[in-house]
């Protein structure tokens, strides 16, 4: 199976032209084995670029445990990259499918090859039922969420997955490693959750750092990115547009008076190769 190494702000996953290959019928178990970082490819997950009858192109998002999400912004990003820099379209504004409905991407370019993308992600979901989240409000705002030795002020958004937002003093270990697992599988999240915490540097600038559902910590989150910048202005921390900085790169966002959200980051590609176990 060929496929190309890509990463988003560090977001790093396996991507497979699925318009020339045929993958196996359990795409979860492949997940889990390209994922692994000693005896597979090593990734946050897997990512299949399909035809699509209604855009260019078609994303399929596994994370590193198997599971698949109908949404990676990060990813997005490079399957615009891969859909133009390999042929599939010609044109700088492509539409991708996803779990989430079509998406509309703006790229740029450096010399022939794409290197930044500008998505449209969409309205935010703020309707707890749809996030979805047992957590009361429409959408749960520094709700109370219990975690046994402590309780959290959450705010809670889909971007197409559902986010959980912990706005914190100081980001470190104990906040992604030490509670960031136990939000991910909390009873108030039915299909379970990606927790990410910020620190605010200013009402333009904000630090994230994520605890993804299905991949444990990861460098970077476009999804939680838009999730996040969104819940900056629910609770009136931040503004529309912001600068956020995540362990593997930046990302700019803007909530529009549209509400759509749209975010502007990186697409790279390091490598490409050959899968051929296990
Ligand atoms: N890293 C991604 C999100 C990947 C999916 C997520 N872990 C989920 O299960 O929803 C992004 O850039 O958005």
């Amino acid at each position: 199976m060929k496929f190309t190494k890509m990463h988003g702000a560090g977001n790093d996953y396996v991507y497979v032209n699925c318009f020339e290959e045929t993958l196996p019928e359990d795409i979860a178990s492949l997940a889990v084995a390209v994922s692994d970082r000693h005896k597979g490819i090593g990734s946050d997950g897997l990512i299949l670029i399909c035809p699509s009858e209604k855009a260019d192109a078609r994303m399929r998002m596994f994370n590193a445990d198997g599971s698949e999400s109908e949404m990676c912004g990060n990813g997005v990003r490079c399957v615009a990259k891969y859909v133009y820099d390999h042929g599939i379209a010609k044109q700088q504004t492509l539409k991708i499918e996803t779990g989430a409905g079509v998406l509309h991407l703006d790229l740029e370019l450096a010399g022939s090859r794409v290197s930044q993308v500008r998505v449209n992600m969409g309205k935010p979901i703020l309707n707890s039922a749809e996030i979805p989240t047992l957590l009361p409000g429409d959408p749960p705002v520094d709700a109370e969420l219990e975690l046994g030795d402590q309780s959290l002020k959450v705010t809670c958004v889909s971007m197409g997955n559902p986010h959980c937002i912990t706005f914190v003093d100081e980001l470190n270990d104990h906040w992604v490693h030490g509670v960031g697992p136990k939000v991910e599988v909390h009873p108030m999240f039915p299909n379970r959750v990606n927790a990410e915490f910020i620190e605010v540097v200013s009402p333009a600038e904000l630090k994230m750092r994520v605890w993804e559902r299905g991949s444990g910590e990861t460098q970077a989150c476009g999804t939680g990115a838009c999730a996040s910048a969104v819940a900056g202005v629910l609770t009136g921390r931040s503004e529309r547009n912001v600068l956020i900085h995540l362990p593997g790169g930046d990302l700019r966002l803007e909530w529009a008076d549209s509400d759509e959200v749209f975010m502007t980051g990186p697409a790279v590609e390091v490598y490409q190769g050959v899968w051929t176990g296990p």
